[in-house]
């Protein structure tokens, strides 16, 4: 059983346009609207993986009480806590070939009080869970530190916890230990403050978050795969996608797919990327079921090649 905890979840609504041109009027392929939030989507992605999860989520004004009805089509399991500010809208305009352009807002002001209640909903739900996993943006008002705090009190009840977020509250979150951090490329380089550009750099950088508490770094590198740095050493991977249709929520398939299976060595790695490309391949965020997954496309080397440049 996993909880995930989404301080800043999202009504998605994903575009598909021929292509994308600023200052023009521009008519839709079709539009899509998805339950969102990067724990809400790692919930959904095991949920249609037939792994029990319970997402802990704000829900504010209009558009939360819209987000609780998706999730509740969706039959995931869902503990809203209620708040005053409303839920986000986050826009996606996606390209044939899988180029998006996001539209991320900041979402609503979240108060102390507001805070100590999705506290207390994590303890109530957690009880039973064998990870915990804090993921996305802060919405204002949220102090950096809160994922810390999360790690702090997750594993004094002996949880393991992962953090999926960026920025601040990623660096932030590092001293107390999260047993997994799942940065994207970019996510890495901010965490670094270095670009990272071959896989060399990627696993240098994996090395400092660990140094700096992090027991396990999962890096997700786009259509490069994805990298794992923990105790066991260093393995990587890929799966590549010929047609990818929507990156919007792989990163959650990936981390879904790695808890799901256990969450160490090359087998945990090969479902997180098999869950990942199989999320690339489906439109806006739809998360894969058991036959949307392809185990025999992936790739793990445990001894990649360093020196080789990153392509995305
Ligand atoms: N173009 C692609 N081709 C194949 N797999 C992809 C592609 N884009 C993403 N993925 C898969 O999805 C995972 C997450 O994508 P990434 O863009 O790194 O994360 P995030 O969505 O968190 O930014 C990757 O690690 C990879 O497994
Ligand atoms: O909290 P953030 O960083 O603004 O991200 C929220 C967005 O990320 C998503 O969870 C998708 O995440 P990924 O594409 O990184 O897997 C969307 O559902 C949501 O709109």
């Amino acid at each position: 059983m996993i909880v995930t905890v989404t301080l800043n979840p999202s009504l998605d609504r994903t575009i598909e346009v021929d292509v994308l041109t600023r200052g023009e009027m521009i008519r839709a392929r079709s539009a899509r609207l998805d339950p969102g939030g990067k724990g809400v989507n790692v919930s959904r992605a095991l949920l249609a993986g037939h792994v029990t999860s319970t997402a802990v989520v704000t829900v504010g004004g209009p558009e939360g009480d819209q987000l609780r009805r998706l999730l509740a089509a969706e039959g995931l399991a869902v503990r809203a806590v209620p708040v005053a500010g409303r839920t986000r809208s986050n826009v996606t305009i996606a390209e044939p070939g899988g180029v998006v352009t996001k539209l991320n807002e900041p979402g609503g002001r979240l108060s102390d009080a507001e805070l100590a209640e999705v506290a207390e909903a994590v303890a109530a739900e957690s009880a039973a869970a064998s990870w915990v996993a804090g993921c996305g943006s802060l919405p204002p008002g949220v102090p950096d530190g809160i994922y810390a705090e999360l790690c702090r009190r997750v594993a004094a009840a002996g949880i393991r916890v992962a953090i999926d977020s960026s920025g601040p509250a990623l660096l932030a979150a590092l001293p107390a230990r999260p047993d997994l951090v799942k940065p994207n490329r970019e996510e890495l380089a901010e965490a670094v403050g270095r670009p990272v550009d071959r896989l060399a750099d990627v696993v240098e950088a994996a090395h400092e978050l660990r140094a700096r508490g992090a027991r396990g770094v999962l890096v997700s590198l786009g259509a490069d795969g994805a990298l794992l740095v923990d105790d066991d050493g260093v393995i990587a991977g890929d799966a590549p996608v010929e047609r990818p249709r929507s990156t919007v929520g792989a990163g959650d398939a990936l981390l879904a797919g790695f808890l799901a299976a256990g969450a160490r060595g090359p087998r945990a790695l090969a479902a997180a990327l098999a869950w990942g490309a199989a999320a690339v391949r489906l439109p806006a965020s739809r998360m894969p079921r058991h036959s949307d997954i392809r185990h025999d496309i992936v790739r793990i080397r445990s001894r990649p090649d360093l020196d080789k440049p990153l392509v995305t």
